[in-house]
């Protein structure tokens, strides 16, 4: 694990509190809706595979967007999303292990669970279809790709440099998250996808993660090699408020 002194505060923040959480809930088993069968089903059916994600707000968004988590997921598979991403980070992103529980209830599509998860204990406080791991924040990435297995998860392992990637390959991953967002500095460069992308081995699912805005975006992700893209921003619109559904496709629809 990198030194935390060269992360940005607030994420320093975010994992600080995220070690404290307590856990102590039993063991979850999770019978899985596979990505890469919703993802096949996007194409198969003319759209971009996009995991769409309710984030009610973030350390880099301006303002807060506080509608029902469930009609925002709905929203958003009514946009062609593929899968839904769920923050439950509760303190820096708004989100909560029970708006997960409640949108994986009403829509069939694969849901990811996304936090700062470091410990196995915390992989218990809620059944998704997917579990995020950093790269750079697990310090046994291997021991925790495991014991997602083995509670049903799919490891979804995101990375931000080819060292990570290759972490993550000996860790055993199958999905990679690309991240354009440097969480040390918070800053995107969609330019991070396209150059860790081709290191991946062709039979891994790449996805391209963040900074992903506009229809332009996706083909400049889609040219260099993504499977799928997780957008969250975009498709929130914190700060205007702006129709999700059309958020989503816009982005779901950008074909070549
Ligand atoms: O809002 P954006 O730029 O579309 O990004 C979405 C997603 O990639 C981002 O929320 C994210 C990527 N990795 C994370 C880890 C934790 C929390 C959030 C994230």
């Amino acid at each position: 694990m990198t030194s935390q002194t060269e992360l940005d505060p607030a994420v320093r923040a975010i994992l600080e509190a995220a070690r404290k959480r307590s856990t102590d809930r039993e063991r979850v088993s999770v019978d899985a809706r596979s990505l890469p069968d919703a993802l096949a089903r996007a194409e198969r059916e003319g759209r971009v595979p996009v995991i769409a994600e309710v984030k009610p707000t973030s350390p880099t968004a301006e303002g807060t967007r506080a509608d029902d988590p469930v009609e925002l997921a709905e929203a958003m598979v009514a946009g062609g999303a593929a899968a839904i991403s769920v923050l439950t980070e509760p303190e820096h992103f708004g989100g909560s292990p029970e708006a997960l529980r409640r949108v994986r209830k009403a829509v069939d599509v694969p849901v990811l669970r996304k936090d700062f998860l470091v410990r196995e204990a915390q992989l218990d406080a809620v059944a998704a279809d997917l579990l995020l791991l950093i790269a750079r924040f697990v310090d046994d990435l291997e021991e925790l790709v495991t014991a997602a297995r083995e509670r049903g998860f799919q490891p979804l392992v995101e990375v931000h440099d080819r060292d990570e990637l290759e972490t993550a390959l000996e860790a055993g991953a199958e999905i990679v998250g690309i991240n354009n967002r440097d969480l040390a500095r918070l800053e995107v460069d969609l330019g991070t996808f396209e150059s860790v992308a081709p290191h991946a081995p062709d039979d891994v699912t790449v996805i391209a993660e963040s900074g992903v805005s506009s229809p332009e975006d996706v083909r400049r992700m889609r040219r260099a090699g993504a499977d799928a893209l997780l957008v969250g921003s975009a498709i929130m619109d914190h700060g205007g408020g702006s129709d999700v559904t059309e958020n989503t496709r816009r982005l779901t629809e950008a074909t070549q």
